[in-house]
């Protein structure tokens, strides 16, 4: 594959555009409408690789997945799910969302993906299964079986979601379809992401499922009921927006994303951590502005509630005027590649200065040049190289197409904003 140069614009980026749909509320919206009972019509879905494995793995099991306009797809559950064979790619929602839902099939799943799927964690997910009463072959990683029996007991679990907050969401989504519900219980250091557990327990709300997290988000209950069908709108995926919106910080330009006013998403941290940099931020009923100086300033960035930012600030950082760092975002080394040391290893051989930290990195600014850049089939170090080339000429990405797990045609957009 030859390389992708990211675009250097000569001068500030100005400009607006729409960002694609969440690609966690896609995830959520996909599974939940296939756990229905009755059909739903989910509108501005997320139409990405993440996605399209998503339908692929619902269709499997008997799903029957139509759709109806661009962005506007009808999901109707079967009477029963069949067993099918699930192709997870490199998704961490398909790997950790779908095995709960096929334990309910009548049948073996057999969960593969691409061979760095293999180094993501699962077995805290397919423990907690075991524990509910369901048989899973392998279940150290991916490659796994779930036996579904059709039905699944339910009851308490107890695992380590310290890896990952998808564990708790794989189980909270499908948990009132168990006989007994669900009680689950962590044991273990911090849950990484809890906006993303409130966007599980939000979406389960809006569908008539009881289900509540304890005051120190370490333990959740569902009561056993049905799922209720239901049309929704997904919103922009305001974590892939922020890439978009670095352009504007870096270059002193003004970019402008339609924004919901009321979102499941993590975007206060979002907006903050633009802010936190240098950015000013305009927001508005619908839309949200980030404009910036042409200096990124050094900080200290707490990615505690947004940890899928670390590649895109670790290389807003790099381009600082003072050395800055980022924390609360160990666990990302189980990403889609160990990204601390992605980030290390790709900002180093560019000329920063990186260091790993327990929970995240040091970043200091150095004389930074062009020269190759490896994703490691990430999209988000995709996003990272190109963020750098906005100031740097000639930052060449090895894999371009790393991106479409969660944009389809991210180089186009990101020419048409930064090159316009
Ligand atoms: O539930 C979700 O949709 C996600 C949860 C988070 O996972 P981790 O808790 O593993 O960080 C996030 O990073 C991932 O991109 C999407
Ligand atoms: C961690 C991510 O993805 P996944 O949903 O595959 O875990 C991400 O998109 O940053």
């Amino acid at each position: 594959m030859r390389p992708w140069v990211a675009p250097t614009p000569a001068g500030p980026v100005t400009g607006s555009l729409t960002v694609p749909g969440s690609k966690s509320a896609t995830a959520r919206g996909y599974v939940l409408a296939a756990l229905g009972d009755g059909p739903s019509v989910l509108t501005g879905v997320l139409d990405a690789r993440d996605t399209r494995l998503m339908r692929a793995a619902l269709a499997s099991l008997g799903v029957d997945v139509t759709d109806l306009a661009p962005g506007v797809v009808r999901v109707a559950p079967p009477a029963v799910f069949t067993p099918g064979d699930i192709d997870c790619g490199l998704a961490g929602t398909i790997m950790r969302f779908v095995p709960a839902l096929a334990a309910l099939a009548d049948g073996p799943t057999r969960f593969r993906g691409d061979p760095e799927a293999s180094a993501r964690p699962v077995a805290p997910l397919l423990d907690g299964l075991g524990q509910l009463g369901v048989r899973v072959d392998h279940p150290a990683s991916v490659p796994f079986t779930v036996h579904g029996t059709g039905a699944v007991p339910g009851g308490t679990a107890r695992i380590d979601a310290s890896a990952s907050s998808q564990f708790v969401s794989g189980l909270l989504l499908a948990a009132a379809r168990f006989d007994a519900g669900l009680e689950l219980v962590h044991a273990g250091a911090r849950v990484p992401s809890p906006p993303h557990i409130r966007m599980t327990l939000a979406m389960l709300a809006d569908r008539g499922v009881v289900a509540s997290a304890s005051a120190n988000d370490t333990a959740w209950r569902v009561a056993p009921g049905p799922i209720a069908a239901r049309d929704e709108t997904i919103e922009p995926d305001l974590v892939n927006a922020a890439t978009f919106l670095a352009a504007a910080l870096v270059t002193g330009g003004a970019v402008t994303v339609p924004w919901p006013r009321h979102t499941v998403q993590a975007s206060d941290a979002i907006l903050g951590t633009l802010a936190a940099l240098g950015g000013e931020v305009d927001a508005r009923t619908d839309t949200v502005t980030v404009s910036g100086t042409g200096t990124v300033t050094g900080a200290d960035v707490d990615l505690t509630l947004a940890s899928e930012l670390t590649c895109v600030v670790a290389a807003l950082l790099a381009l600082a005027d003072r050395p800055g760092s980022i924390r609360g975002v160990g666990h990302v080394r189980h990403h889609e590649t160990d990204r601390l040391a992605a980030l290390t290893a790709e900002l180093g051989a560019r000329g920063a200065r990186v260091a790993e930290t327990a929970d995240g990195l040091t970043i200091a600014p150095g004389r930074l040049t062009g020269g190759p850049w490896r994703t490691y089939a990430d999209h988000r170090m995709a996003h990272a190289g190109a963020v750098l080339g906005l100031a740097v000429a000639g930052v060449e990405l090895d894999d371009v197409d790393a991106t479409t797990k969660t944009i389809a045609d991210f180089g186009t957009l990101w020419h048409t904003l930064v090159a316009a």
